[in-house]
């Protein structure tokens, strides 16, 4: 008998649900960045230091690492599923970047601490720590909706698109956050990310309406989903060296670019002089460059393969990257874009063949489980990182004043930067001898016809 059509089998429908819930991790990713740009102002006009600001925005995973939010997120949505688990996801979303907004906005004095941070950024940081929360677990939880509707469809492309569409809500906050905060205030730019993320929260409860039609026609039992937390697979996991090379590569690869994007609006303004409104723009270029790039490079790992090569690629493009930021010789503001566009190209390199290859390594059955415990330890250089940035900059690289904001010598930070990239580019190769030693099929192309 044939199987009846359900909700999944429209193309318009299910590309419906991912647009759905792709807009939400959109505002997820617009909120993440936008206070990036605004780092000079911070100090200008809230009185904030390099620590404050490393510690705000370090503070996006501190959550997720000290309290293992990102693991019990993990359970949570196996054990009471996608609708439940979005909806708080979405609502700490909200909460988080309310709490943050009123850090900003509310008339605390600067002069009281709390826990040795002025209480205007330690209430701002706890925000975006809830917020952090609530984002990290929105992306495990889409990354499973994406699989409960494109399961033998075009599962790839769903994830790429949805990676893509996220990265325009990066791109749009940098553009954005310093003219909007120059022609208004300095909390405008995070009012309108609360905007989004309230409208990104009402289309999730959209979307839990076609999640709950889909499970009604398809008699969707959580219990047969193939990729639960479970602690049984935790072992299993952690003695594959496939999973210690690939966190290493994820926690090193990405520590070098999303901390190194949150300061690079301000190494713009200072080391290549140009001009705060257009600096936010050309330290998203990444963003964008992913965008265009990483589904083009996708289509190249299905049909061509060469993973672990590209994964090499792009880590070593990354030390040259860094390492040309760090010469203080070289002030041309075109090298400067220069250099972001081919850190736009590795950030898609890297991306497309790292989240693909976790499929190689590990079985369907444990894949949730290794995703779980991969954005775990690349949340611990999403709060190391910045939090050394901003303390190496207030003890070792002022070298001025200007306008109540200090003025930085980035050289010793992107030497800290390009130690990181070497050390992922190092990790590649291990990971591509460990592919030839273990057979993981990294370097095969990930379909066979094309
Ligand atoms: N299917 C996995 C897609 C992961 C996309 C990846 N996101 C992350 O790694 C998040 N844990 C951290 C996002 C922080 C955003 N500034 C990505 O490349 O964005």
């Amino acid at each position: 008998m044939e199987k009846e059509r359900t909700l999944r089998d429209s193309v318009l429908v299910r590309w419906s649900a991912l647009g759905i819930v792709a807009f939400t991790m959109m505002a997820a990713y617009f909120v993440n960045d936008i206070m990036a740009p605004l780092k000079t102002m911070l100090e200008a006009n809230l009185d904030w230091t390099s620590r404050d600001f490393g510690f705000f925005t370090g503070a996006y995973s501190f959550l997720n690492v000290f309290l293992l939010m990102l693991i019990w997120g993990g359970l949570m949505l196996d054990r009471f599923g996608i609708r439940l688990t979005g909806k708080i996801a979405a609502i700490l979303m909200v909460f988080g970047t309310a709490l943050q907004y009123y850090g900003m906005t509310a008339n605390i004095s600067t002069e009281a601490t709390f826990f040795g941070y002025k209480q205007g950024v330690f209430m701002a940081a706890a925000g975006y720590s809830i917020f952090g929360v609530g984002a990290e677990v929105a992306g495990i939880t889409v990354t499973k909706i994406i699989a409960k509707w494109f399961k033998g469809k075009e599962l790839g492309t769903a994830m790429g698109i949805q990676v893509a569409l996220a990265r325009i809500g990066s791109q749009v906050a940098y553009s954005v956050s310093i003219p909007l905060a120059k022609s208004f205030s300095i909390s405008t730019p995070v009012l309108l990310g609360l905007v989004l993320l309230v409208v990104g929260l009402v289309t999730f409860f959209i979307y839990a309406v076609m999640d709950r039609k889909l499970d009604k026609q398809e008699d969707y039992a959580e219990e047969e989903d193939e990729s639960k937390f479970s602690f049984k697979d935790v072992k299993n996991i952690l003695i594959n060296p496939g999973f210690w090379l690939i966190a290493l590569l994820c926690v090193l690869f990405y520590s070098c670019v999303f901390p190194f994007q949150k300061f690079a609006s301000e190494l713009m303004i200072n080391k290549y002089g140009i001009s705060d409104n257009l600096a936010g723009t050309i330290a998203g270029l990444p963003a964008l460059g992913a965008l265009i790039l990483t589904p083009v490079f996708g289509i190249y790992l299905d049909c061509k393969g060469k993973g672990a090569s590209i994964m090499m690629l792009g880590a070593a493009m990354l030390i040259g990257v860094h390492c040309i930021y760090a010469l203080p010789f070289i002030t041309n503001y075109l090298v400067a874009i220069i250099l972001m566009i081919i850190l736009g190209i590795a950030f898609s390199l890297v991306p497309s063949a790292m989240w693909p290859s976790v499929t190689k390594i590990f079985p369907a059955r444990q894949l949730g489980t290794a995703y779980a415990l991969i954005f775990f330890i690349q949340n611990i250089g999403l709060w190391g990182v910045p939090n050394l940035i901003g303390w190496v900059l207030d003890n070792y690289c002022v070298v001025g004043n200007e306008n109540n904001a200090n003025l930085y010598d980035y050289t010793i930070p992107m030497f800290v930067f390009t130690g990181f990239a070497t050390l992922s580019f190092i990790v590649a190769y291990l990971l591509k001898v460990a592919d030839k030693k273990y057979g993981y099929g990294l370097e095969k192309p990930n379909m066979k016809d094309c």
